[in-house]
């Protein structure tokens, strides 16, 4: 039978095994959306927690699969909440997928669904894109197809989350994913968004990218967790022992899976996406694919690690 995840409590533990937890870790991927904050809003005590395990010596990466912001964009947004955070330090998947398509030397264009943070990354690897924002069908369908001109220098499609999907948007991105030749890049399939409006579902990057992998009849490389590009990319930059390493998340699909699949120790925090409850029907679960999602520690927020290593 497969090794079941602990699903420890950290409120529950002494103070000696708090800082045996503290030190049994040298480097700590953040995830953000869910865990440090929820939109513009700051989770209270997130960044204290965060600076203080940063005083303590861990080298601390922000791994997200938001993709709707420029690098630059996101260590303002960070800084201004009050984390002690560097631009090197920040793995959005939007950087990523400029970051991919450079490594692979891609000198065509990009047919970008998805938004301003995608396009401000490969401009600044020096990669064209096609433009964004809205492209709605404005006749009819025949009539449209019909006219509809394809670019013949894009070389690539990537897809991310895209505030105006739309019909035109997915039969170009079907049509150049057509040739076999043309790649195929996804930034993240969460399948939504973690807000808290009652009620309200805001639709995710997976969304997107599942209408244009159904059309294409193709599968993207997928950049974000819990794909391991995302951790490969750290690894060019930092020596990472992976029982010495700590997965923050608040989404076990991805975030928790992520971990579990690079060997990380892994902590939920239950202040965003995934619920306590669903956890533990997994846990009690033989299934493989269910205990992959399983953490090793529980939190209620980050802001509680505060009071617990003080
Ligand atoms: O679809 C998305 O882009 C995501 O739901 C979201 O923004 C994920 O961000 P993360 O929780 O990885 O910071
Ligand atoms: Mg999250």
């Amino acid at each position: 039978m497969y090794n079941k995840r602990s699903l420890t409590n950290l409120a529950n533990l002494s103070k000696e095994e708090i800082k045996k937890f503290i030190d049994s870790f040298d480097v700590l991927l953040t995830d953000c959306d869910g865990v440090l904050w929820l939109e513009n809003q700051v989770y209270d005590g997130s960044p204290q927690a965060l600076n203080s395990l940063r005083d303590l010596g861990k080298k601390i990466f922000f791994v997200t699969n938001n993709s709707t912001r420029h690098r630059d964009e996101f260590l303002k947004k960070a800084q201004k909440m009050g984390f002690t955070c560097e631009k090197e330090e920040i793995m959005t998947t939007s950087y990523l997928a400029a970051n991919y398509l450079k490594e692979i030397n891609f000198d065509k264009k990009v047919y970008v669904v998805g938004s301003k943070g995608i396009t401000s990354e490969l401009e600044e690897v020096n990669i064209k894109y096609s433009p964004i924002g809205p492209d709605i069908l404005d006749c009819d369908l025949m009539t449209y197809i019909e006219n509809v001109k394809l670019d013949p220098d894009v070389g690539a499609v990537v897809v991310g989350f895209d505030q105006h999907i739309s019909y035109p948007k997915m039969l170009k991105a079907a049509s150049y994913l057509n040739d076999p030749n043309c790649h195929f890049v996804a930034t993240n399939t969460d399948e939504r968004f973690p807000i808290g409006i009652g009620g309200i579902v805001k639709p995710g990057s997976g969304a997107v990218v599942r209408s244009i992998e159904t059309c294409a009849e193709r599968k993207p490389f997928v950049i974000g967790k819990p794909e391991t590009y995302i951790t490969e990319a750290i690894k060019k930059c930092c020596n990472i022992d992976p029982k010495r390493t700590l997965m923050i998340g608040d989404r076990c699909n991805t975030d928790i899976l992520l971990g579990t699949r690079c060997g990380y120790q892994t902590l939920l925090v239950l202040s965003g996406v995934t619920n306590l409850e669903d956890v533990r029907k997994w846990k009690e679960s033989d299934k493989k694919e269910y205990q992959d999602l399983v953490p090793d520690f529980y939190l209620g927020k980050l802001g509680d690690l505060l009071t617990l290593i003080n």
